[in-house]
């Protein structure tokens, strides 16, 4: 299978001095599903940010979607490297007095000829058709008039994935995707990441607390303590002693 993120021998200290990990060994295959767990502040976002080039990592080689580089990508494999991937966070970070379907738009904003998708009126129709189907997609056609800000919470989190989608990425990162949401819509936001990268053949990186959440919607998971891989194993094979594990002290 295609390697989409291989590191070895990853290290992350902060200018402070501070070491976060180091050691890290990673190899996911396109498709996978796969949870990175740990906790607070066990290096899980910092990690997630050294792999796709957004923070210099302090030693060993990271080898993301083709782009082999040492320390931080060159500022042209950072670019190719980011249209590759889509990003969700915790927070949806959609523009509130915008309609759903500029906001679904605005995925392609830094792709070539990005600039079109500002606002959906000027956006290619192609991409409208685009969008309007990574809205049919997370099952939201009905909203793609509304005002960003007349959404539920699990809504505008179903927006950004459908924005995200629209970059048409081979990598999806997911950092903390459903911990605003409750348990319900949490699920929901859940089940459409793993049924939408399943379909589109898109690899999923998340993060995440919710142990239900690693547990059902990913292939493989990845647990961080104390600055290094606690374990790395398909899913299937972690029990709930295992996740115990991980969070005792
Ligand atoms: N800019 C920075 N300078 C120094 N230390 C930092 C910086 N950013 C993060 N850290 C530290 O790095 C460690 C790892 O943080 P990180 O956010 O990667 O953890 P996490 O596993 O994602 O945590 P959480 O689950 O709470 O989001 C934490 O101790 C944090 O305080």
């Amino acid at each position: 299978m295609t390697a989409i993120i291989r590191a070895h021998d990853l290290a992350k200290s902060y200018a402070n001095g501070k070491a976060i990990f180091s050691d890290i060994g990673l190899n996911i295959a396109s498709r996978e599903r796969v949870a990175l767990i740990g906790s607070n502040g066990a290096g899980k976002s910092t990690l997630l940010k050294c792999i796709i080039g957004l923070l210099p990592s302090s030693g060993g080689e990271v080898v993301t979607l083709g782009e082999s580089f040492r320390s931080s990508p060159s500022a042209a494999q950072l670019r190719r490297i980011r249209k590759q991937i889509g990003f969700v966070f915790q927070h949806h970070g959609l523009v509130s007095r915008q309609s759903v379907l500029t906001n679904v738009l605005q995925g392609k904003l830094g792709l070539p000829g990005g600039w079109r998708g500002w606002h959906h009126s000027i956006a290619r129709q192609r991409w409208r058709e685009e969008a309007m189907q990574a809205l049919a997609d997370v099952r939201l056609l009905g909203k793609a008039g509304a005002r960003a800000d007349a959404l539920s919470g699990g809504q505008a989190q179903r927006v950004a994935i459908a924005r995200a989608l629209i970059r048409r990425p081979k990598l999806l990162i997911a950092d903390e995707p459903a911990a605003s949401l409750d348990p319900a819509a949490g699920h929901d936001v859940m089940r459409v990441f793993s049924e939408l990268t399943q379909e589109h053949a898109i690899t999923l990186v998340y993060t995440t607390h919710d142990m239900e959440h690693a547990l059902d919607y990913s292939d493989r998971m990845i647990a961080l303590k104390a600055g290094r891989i606690f374990f790395d194993r398909p899913t299937a094979q972690v029990t709930r002693a295992d996740l115990k594990d991980v969070f005792d002290a």
